[in-house]
């Protein structure tokens, strides 16, 4: 499978392309310069446009997505806040931002032409919101608030209206700090990732009724540490059976097994990584991890091994200054 793998690197102000080969190693096709602090990306489900959020003019920059996976800017929208996370729904009508700094997430209607618009709705009042991210049924739109330990609940209209659910809100532990989410192949769990201590929480949902429940929690640092807990980002394999999450004051990603089912995870070890890890992400086979180290100024790509999912490393590439996002596209072959 050919793959592309995009960096964003805000302190250059740089989106770096790579071709990923079968092996996991990385050829730089593209570096594009952006006017602006690129910061978190996403693909459209249809698989023809990169969003990117940019600030401190604060925008959603719509890449055209070229067979080759190199990109060409194609459009732009304004967005409420700095964005700190930006996602689609999965039909890609549809863009939500989150802003940590300015406390709110928001709805951008996706034209017909891939283009991304002005916000049709803000909700305000989610302090340190994180991150956006739908179920796998596109009904509910789980918010995590990292300042305010709770990750808010919204079903989404067909119109793209957020409206609170019943259960309008579910609690971490005080002082967690929910930040990014991840959902089982299956639907019924998702895995979510507490910066402030450092732990990964198990939520059951109720995907008919928009609902969660914490089902487990468990510590992703290695025994002997005792700094400041710092966890950054989250993801799955694409089968759901492995699952990993980065410090960042350790620099280290811990890596876990998820049961059959998907409610249970157990930690497997550790993986020492690029300085400061705040984005990674896994490719389409579910063969290869890319971290990006935001003080090492590099990527580094992992073979995912069986039967653990431990990580073994296979090569590291200098990106731009302070990469800090890594999303990874398949071509059509
Ligand atoms: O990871 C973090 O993210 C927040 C928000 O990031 P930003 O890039 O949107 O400003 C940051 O302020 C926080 O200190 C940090 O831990």
């Amino acid at each position: 499978m050919k793959q592309v793998v995009y960096t964003a690197s805000p302190e250059s102000q740089q989106i770096h392309v790579w071709q990923m080969n079968d092996e996991g190693a990385l050829t730089l096709l593209q570096v594009i310069d952006v006017a602006g602090q690129v910061q978190p990306m996403v693909v459209s489900p249809k698989r023809n446009f990169l969003y990117v959020g940019v600030r401190p003019n604060f925008r959603v920059l719509a890449f055209k997505i070229a067979a080759d996976g190199t990109l060409t800017e194609a459009g732009q929208a304004p967005l409420p806040g700095s964005p700190t996370h930006i996602s689609t729904d999965r039909e890609g009508r549809f863009l939500f931002c989150g802003s940590y700094n300015d406390a709110c997430v928001s709805v951008s209607p996706i034209g017909d032409d891939g283009i991304p618009q002005a916000p049709l709705q803000v909700i305000n009042g989610l302090d340190g919101c994180h991150s956006a991210n739908i179920d796998t049924d596109n009904k509910t739109l789980y918010v995590p608030a990292l300042k305010q330990d709770r990750i808010c609940l919204f079903k989404l209209g067909a119109d793209g209206q957020l409206t609170p659910r019943q259960q309008a809100q579910v609690t971490t532990v005080e002082g967690a700090g929910p930040r990014h989410m991840q959902f089982h192949p299956g639907g019924q769990f998702a895995y979510c990732v507490n910066e402030l201590d450092s732990t990964v929480e198990v939520w059951a949902l109720n995907t008919g009724e928009g609902e969660a429940e914490s089902v487990q929690t468990l510590d992703m640092m290695p025994p002997d540490f005792s700094g400041t807990r710092w966890a950054a980002d989250i993801h799955l394999t694409p089968d759901g059976r492995f699952l990993y999450a980065c410090d960042r004051t350790s620099s280290t990603l811990a890596v876990f097994s998820v049961s059959e089912l998907g409610d249970e995870l157990t930690l497997e070890g550790f993986q020492p990584t690029e300085t400061q890890p705040r984005g990674f992400n896994i490719d389409h086979s579910g063969r290869y991890l890319v971290a990006a180290g935001q003080k090492s100024h590099h990527i580094e790509v992992y073979a995912i091994s069986e039967p653990k999912g431990l990580l073994q490393p296979l090569g590291r590439y200098a990106v731009g200054q302070g990469p800090m996002w890594v999303v990874i596209h398949p071509l059509q072959a």
